[in-house]
């Protein structure tokens, strides 16, 4: 917030009684008398007071009586990947849950990111010759749908390009959801109990169940691959 020069936030909790504030009194209350406002930045959809009943137009008639500037910004849209709809975080949640990272980051101005500890897992991937680091995320993570994704699993200051598995295994019968980086032509990494971060950066393709586990092998080893091409042409985190 100090970076783009922001001095205070303030944060007004929604609570029944506030709720109830009027418009009128939401600007006489909250923006005159408590915060003697000079001036008032908004988007055009911006709606306050009781029933959303104030609007921008309203709000700059109260600017005029009572002396303080309203200044109306064009809302940001997401290009082609967030399918042009007006910036928001329902929309950025939507996209992340939807596999549509590339329009969350446009959002977010950087990589979507998972964060948790390395977990044991299955102890399968090294014999795959993919060991991948499961990360055990908080609940209530932003996790973005099942695939597999290009990206960087970070680690003590350290961003590793990455492969990215997130899914219930379906090639193994697995049930439980994870969120798995194979950290790209590393090895004899020891990554268990640390604190991870993983950065999505593209998506690659949908979890998918082969008729054999060689073509599972062959389809992870194209994965990695074009995780490396995908990585190799972003700029790092
Ligand atoms: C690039 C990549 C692609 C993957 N694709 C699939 C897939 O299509 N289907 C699947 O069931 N698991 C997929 N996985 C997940 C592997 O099944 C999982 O990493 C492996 O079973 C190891 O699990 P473990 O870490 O619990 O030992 C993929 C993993 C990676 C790294
Ligand atoms: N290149 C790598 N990328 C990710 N983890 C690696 C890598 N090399 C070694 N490891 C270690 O191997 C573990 C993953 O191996 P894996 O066989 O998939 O076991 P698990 O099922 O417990 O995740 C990681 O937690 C990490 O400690």
């Amino acid at each position: 917030m100090a970076e783009l020069g922001v001095d205070a936030v303030l944060i007004l909790p929604f609570t029944p009684e506030f709720s109830k504030l009027s418009a009128a009194d939401f600007v006489v209350k909250v923006l005159v008398d408590k915060l003697h406002a000079k001036a008032v930045v908004e988007g055009p959809n911006f709606r306050f007071g009781h029933k959303a009943a104030g609007n921008v137009r309203f709000l700059a008639e109260q600017g005029d009586v009572y002396d303080f500037d309203v200044e109306v910004v064009d809302l940001f849209v997401t290009g082609e990947a967030g399918g042009g709809e007006p910036f928001s975080s329902t929309l950025t949640r939507r996209l992340v849950a939807e596999g549509g990272i590339e329009g969350a980051a446009e959002i977010l101005g950087r990589p979507h990111r998972v964060e948790g500890i390395v977990v044991r897992g299955a102890q399968r991937g090294r014999d795959l010759g993919f060991p991948t680091a499961n990360v055990e995320t908080l609940p209530h993570t932003a996790i973005p749908a099942d695939g597999v994704y290009a990206g960087w699993l970070h680690t003590q200051g350290e961003a590793m390009p990455a492969a990215i598995s997130v899914g219930t295994n379906p090639q193994f019968d697995g049930t439980e959801r994870t969120v798995e980086a194979y950290a790209i032509d590393r090895v004899g990494l020891d990554l268990y109990g640390l604190h991870v971060a993983v950065d999505f950066l593209a998506f690659v393709r949908g979890q998918a169940r082969f008729d054999t586990l060689d073509a599972l092998l062959v389809q992870m080893a194209d994965d990695v691959q074009r995780c490396r091409e995908l990585v190799a042409a972003a700029e790092k985190p």
